[in-house]
């Protein structure tokens, strides 16, 4: 059994590049850069490096032509160009920047709140985007001059806030996709609470396309602010770049260059923002939207691996102290129902009765679509959301887990009750390395410091079967194969040291070798860890080499359940008997296809 080998290197250099860095040798992405830092630094010190009084007016000085004392001249009313342009960067930009911190609280956190709760504040916070968004913005902003004033930090307030209905979208299509990746649903069935789930777990996601729309917005609103400028209804007494152009173009026959400079600024500004936008999204989608850079360099790793694998930390005495034998789980009369906008009930679980007993591995099969998932996400207290036990209980270690609160699951999920999926992949948390994934828990659950979490975290990564523990560790989903994802999942399943463990066909997303691979890994597990598995399969032959007892399921209902070999021997349920027969391995040898078929 070894499923040694990763199917894809890991690039460990690549891996190791900040995302600025990759932009950065990016031809566009550094010119854009540059001169994105270089506009904001002159908006930051401007106003000191300013050589007049930008507002300061000389009759004499009517349109002069460049000097050394006014490098740019001067404008119509006999002010120093460079002076206002200085200072019209610094306002103009910040103002800017004001309209862009307004759209992204207010769309952001709306974004948030709705994505991740739904229910009536996504109603309450959809239909005031759309009304926003149903409104014509530039009416909205000459509207709000005549009430407010001609200041541009007002009107760019204003902008703000009607362009944070662009933030919200995004935030809210995200988090919405994310909210139902299972990985989410862990999290929030170990116990984090919704502020941390969102600030881990989901605003990682959101992260970068909110950077890209950033870019794009500040490009958005020196644009119309410069365009309300120019149409004269700004503050006259407040130099900005649109102000600045309004005047050259009064005075373009006689000093034509005046509207250069203002033009240049807002031109190149607009223009570097959105170059720097479509970088930063070529390059996020280069590495495949993994935004996180990692917390500790290639030398750190290297040191850590240099320690050597280290000793897997197992409970003995919880296990001791296991009665064999005892009854663990016992599901009576269990219902499953979803409730359907007619008001009627739709029951996929019909009255199921299942007990397992402490080290017992346990089958549950049948067809697909018989129930087999969803009576393990009602034992789970997982079941999607519409779905709820109707009736019947769910016992285990004595305690009444039917329809039970967040709390009475917390004390026995991903510690006393482990779970492994049938798809690896999505368990995983794209943002995070695998250690952090693996440690987490061990963190929380067991009040483990990070070096014992580490630890054990390694201990079971090789335990489980993975060559290079530390170099999984340290890499990101998207760099393991699906075999070493589902290996990771039950590491992190057994790291509880549990005692039941129900695996929902682990192994239906892998392929034919790793499937054999990975039950072999569970039932030495179950056994190193004397727990009982529920196994959830639709495959006899994978009951007949792994399971003690067998429940068969159809239709939501058990029909038939009892040791494997008496079932195996005498089934008693034509449909039990039907599934046996359905396995290859005894049947007979098929005719060989004809020549016109295999055509
Ligand atoms: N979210 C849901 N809403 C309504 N019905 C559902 C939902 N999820 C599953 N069902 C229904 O519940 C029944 C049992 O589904 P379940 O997933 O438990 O089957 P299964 O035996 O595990 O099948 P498979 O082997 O394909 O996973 C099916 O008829 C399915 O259509």
């Amino acid at each position: 059994m070894s499923d040694t080998k990763p199917t894809m290197p890991i690039p460990v250099t690549k891996r190791s590049q900040g995302l600025l860095r990759r932009v950065m040798k990016n031809p566009v992405g550094l010119v854009s850069l540059g001169f994105i830092l270089l506009i904001f630094g002159l908006a930051l010190f401007g106003g000191l490096l300013a050589p007049h009084d930008p507002n300061l007016s000389d009759a004499r000085l009517i349109l002069a032509p460049a000097s050394a004392d006014h490098p740019l001249g001067t404008d119509p009313s006999g002010r120093d160009v460079l002076s206002r342009l200085l200072v019209a960067t610094q306002i103009s930009l910040f103002a800017a920047t004001l309209a862009l911190v307004v759209a992204l609280v207010i769309g952001v956190l709306a974004g948030l709140v709705a994505g991740y709760y739904k229910g009536w504040i996504d109603g309450v916070f959809g239909w005031i985007t759309a009304l926003t968004m149903a409104m014509p913005g530039i009416i909205i902003l000459l509207a709000a001059r005549t009430i407010i004033g001609p200041s541009v930090w007002l009107a760019m307030l204003v902008f703000g806030v009607l362009m944070s209905p662009s933030f919200y979208r995004l935030v809210y299509a995200s988090v919405s996709a994310v909210r139902e990746e299972l990985y989410v649903d862990a999290a929030r069935v170990s116990g984090l609470s919704d502020g941390r789930i969102i600030s881990r777990h989901i605003l990682g996601v959101v992260r970068a396309p909110i950077i890209i729309q950033s870019a794009m917005i500040l490009g958005i609103a020196v644009a119309i602010q410069s365009g309300l400028e120019f149409l004269g209804l700004g503050d006259t007494r407040v130099p900005t770049w649109g102000g600045m152009l309004s005047d050259g173009f009064a005075a373009m026959y006689r000093a034509p260059i005046l509207m250069l400079w203002p033009s240049l600024a807002i031109g190149l500004t607009s223009i570097a923002l959105t170059l720097f936008a479509n970088v930063l999204r070529d390059e996020l989608e280069r590495s495949g939207g993994i935004l996180r850079r990692r917390k500790k360099g290639a030398q750190a790793a290297e040191k850590r691996s240099r320690q050597g694998d280290p000793v897997l930390v197992h409970g003995e005495d919880a296990h001791s102290a296991r009665r064999t034998g005892e009854v663990l789980l016992d599901v009576s009369n269990l219902h499953v129902g979803y409730d359907q906008p007619d008001g009627s009930l739709v029951e996929v679980v019909r009255g199921v009765d299942l007990t397992i007993r402490r080290g017992e591995v346990h089958g549950l099969i049948g067809e697909s679509g018989s129930g087999k998932s969803q009576t393990s996400f009602a034992i789970l207290g997982l079941l999607p959301s519409g779905g709820r036990v109707v009736d019947g209980s769910v016992v285990f270690e004595g305690v009444q887990l039917a329809n039970a609160d967040a709390d009475a699951y917390a004390t026995v999920r991903g510690t006393r009750m482990a779970y492994i999926p049938q798809e690896p992949m999505s368990n995983l948390d794209p943002m995070f390395t695998i250690g952090s994934q693996l440690t987490e828990p061990l963190r929380k659950t067991q009040g483990m410091d990070k070096k014992a979490a580490t630890k054990k975290a390694l201990a079971l990564l090789a335990r489980v079967g993975i060559p290079d523990p530390q170099r999984t560790f340290d890499a990101y989903p998207h760099q393991i194969s699906g075999g070493m994802a589902q290996r990771v999942l039950i590491a992190g399943a057994v790291s509880s040291d549990p005692d039941l463990l129900i695996a929902d066909e682990p192994t239906t997303a892998l392929d034919v070798t790793i499937q054999a691979e990975v039950l072999d890994l569970t039932r030495d597990l179950q056994q190193d860890y004397d727990m009982a598995v529920l196994l959830v399969t639709h495959n006899f032959g994978v009951v007949a080499d792994l399971c003690d007892r067998v429940s068969v399921m159809r239709e939501g209902k058990i029909i038939e359940t009892g040791p494997v070999r008496g079932i195996f021997a005498d089934p008693q349920h034509a449909y039990t008997q039907s599934l046996l027969d359905a396995m290859l391995e005894d049947s007979a040898p098929r005719p060989p296809l004809t020549q016109g078929a295999r055509s």
